[in-house]
């Protein structure tokens, strides 16, 4: 489902794509930075269905992220998730999720695919690139501790890609599933909702922790 969209100009829509296990509050930054530099009517969260480039890990059920993702943009008006990439069997490409949300809005839409500014420096490594920037623009959002090295956007076709600032979120999937392992907490770097679904649904647990609490100083400091 998506909004009805303003009548008289060509809709633009934002296409958030991730894992999002778990979503995070760096995600929603993103998309909702993304949203106002570009105006955008929407933006679209799509949850991926096999990560194809995660697959040396275990990623959970694609209901449990999809779940997670509704709970996080519910508050939204601007906001809504799309099941294309986990209804459809077999690795996720964007090249796909692109072409059916295309289709969804009628062809007559302008797509910004916002993405971690790393990620873009992978992103001839997706498949059909080529097509993927005929079907949407790419916006790549700068993230804390993954400085863009400007070389690596060599190649990328300059007039449908794009480099936004966004204000520094250093939060990671990675570091909000090995804190629920430890049992430390990830209230405020996730929505409220998602912390409950974790815990009901007791995801992480067996993820290996890697513990973030303070080392006791010898000669005193945090206890
Ligand atoms: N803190 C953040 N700020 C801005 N963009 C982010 C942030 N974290 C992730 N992203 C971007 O959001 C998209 C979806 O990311 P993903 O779901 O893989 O989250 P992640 O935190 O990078 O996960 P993981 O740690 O499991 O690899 C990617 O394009 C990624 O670059
Ligand atoms: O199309 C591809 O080949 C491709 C390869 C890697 C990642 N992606 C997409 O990039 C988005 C972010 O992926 P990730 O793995 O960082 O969560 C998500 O929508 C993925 O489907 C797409």
């Amino acid at each position: 489902m998506s909004l009805p969209l303003e009548v008289g100009r060509r809709p633009r829509v934002g296409v958030m794509g991730g894992t999002f296990d778990p979503i995070h509050h760096g995600h929603l930054v993103a998309a909702s930075e993304v949203q106002a530099w570009y105006d955008l009517d929407e933006v679209v969260f799509v949850p991926t269905g096999e990560p194809w480039q995660k697959a040396d890990r275990k990623v959970s059920p694609g209901e449990d992220r999809y779940l997670m993702t509704v709970i996080a943009t519910a508050s939204n008006p601007r906001f809504w998730v799309s099941r294309v990439d986990i209804d459809r069997d077999g690795p996720t490409y964007t090249v796909d999720t692109l072409r059916e949300l295309r289709a969804h809005y009628g062809g007559d839409v302008d797509l910004y695919f916002i993405t971690g500014a790393d990620a873009l420096a992978q992103i001839l490594t997706w498949r059909n690139a080529e097509e993927m920037f005929e079907l949407a623009e790419f916006v790549g959002c700068t993230r804390p501790g993954h400085d863009i090295d400007m070389h690596t956007l060599d190649g990328l076709p300059s007039d449908r890609v794009a480099i936004v600032e966004i204000p520094a979120l250093a939060i990671s999937s990675t570091d909000c599933r090995e804190r629920v392992a430890n049992q430390e907490p990830v209230w405020y770097l996730v929505p409220d909702g998602v912390v409950q679904y974790i815990a009901k649904h007791r995801l992480y647990a067996d993820v290996a922790a890697t513990s973030h609490r303070p080392h006791r100083h010898p000669k005193g400091g945090p206890q």
